[in-house]
């Protein structure tokens, strides 16, 4: 019965390896270790301390690490006002958003940005409330939930407009070379602006009106390109 119980509790450790997502290696890891634990524990000539040990060990470190990818993956600890941000980042550990907001200061409207032409300070991310982007004498309201400056800190250009933070909304923004070191440092928090920085861009795109059309072009005499 007891090499029945040795086999089988390894055999789960085996099995825990085929999996790729961490929360069930470790929890199928935690289930082998009380399994080999229980053998250790009732051997003939036991409890043998040595074994039981390191199955203790591993069940704490196995046990704890359980917690903190749970914890993650509920997002359990984060400010209801940037969780909005955490759940578009998606792919971001609870430790990695944290660095991320540590990284950034938050700016209350109503407050001026950016300036059209000119290479922006920072990226924002607006937590709550609109901002009013103007671009070629229109004023368009935009937010909450997307960025503010993701063109230019993407090209390394200049604003392609300007953008006023409204009164009573929320932003975060980040210092652009300050984000340029943490995206060089932490390659999750780089794969994962960029990743929603593309989205929001594509949004956006999808939103945005068509110029004049080939018709109106033709009739004013441009020069169609090919
Ligand atoms: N049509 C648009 N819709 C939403 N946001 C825009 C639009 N045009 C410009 N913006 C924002 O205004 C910002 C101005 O600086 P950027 O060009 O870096 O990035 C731009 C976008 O974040």
């Amino acid at each position: 019965m007891s090499l029945v119980l040795f086999h089988l509790a390894n055999a789960i450790a085996f099995l825990a390896f085929l999996f790729r997502d961490q929360l069930y290696l470790r929890a199928i890891t935690v289930v082998s270790m009380v399994l080999q634990s229980v053998y250790y524990f009732t051997i003939v000539g036991g409890p043998l301390y040595n074994p039981l040990f390191w199955k203790a060990v591993t069940f704490l470190l196995n046990a704890g690490m359980i917690v903190l990818l749970f914890r993650d993956r509920i997002g359990y600890g984060i400010d209801p006002r940037t969780r909005p941000l955490y759940d578009q980042l998606e792919v971001l550990s609870y430790g990695q958003f944290r660095r991320l907001l540590a990284a950034g200061r938050r700016i209350d409207g109503p407050a001026a940005l950016i300036e059209e032409g000119k290479r922006p300070g920072a990226l924002y991310f607006v937590l709550s409330g609109e901002a009013e982007v103007r671009k070629n004498g229109e004023t368009l309201a935009v937010g909450p939930h997307i960025f503010l400056g993701e063109i230019a800190f993407l090209t390394g250009g200049t604003a392609s407009a300007s953008v006023r933070l409204a009164e009573d909304a929320h932003c975060l923004a980040w210092d652009v070379a300050a984000l340029r070191t943490l995206m060089a440092k932490e390659r999750a928090i780089d794969i994962a602006l960029r990743g929603l920085m593309n989205r929001d861009l594509a949004a956006k795109t999808a939103r945005s009106a068509l110029g004049p059309s080939v018709d109106r072009r033709k009739a004013a005499g441009d020069q169609i390109a090919v």
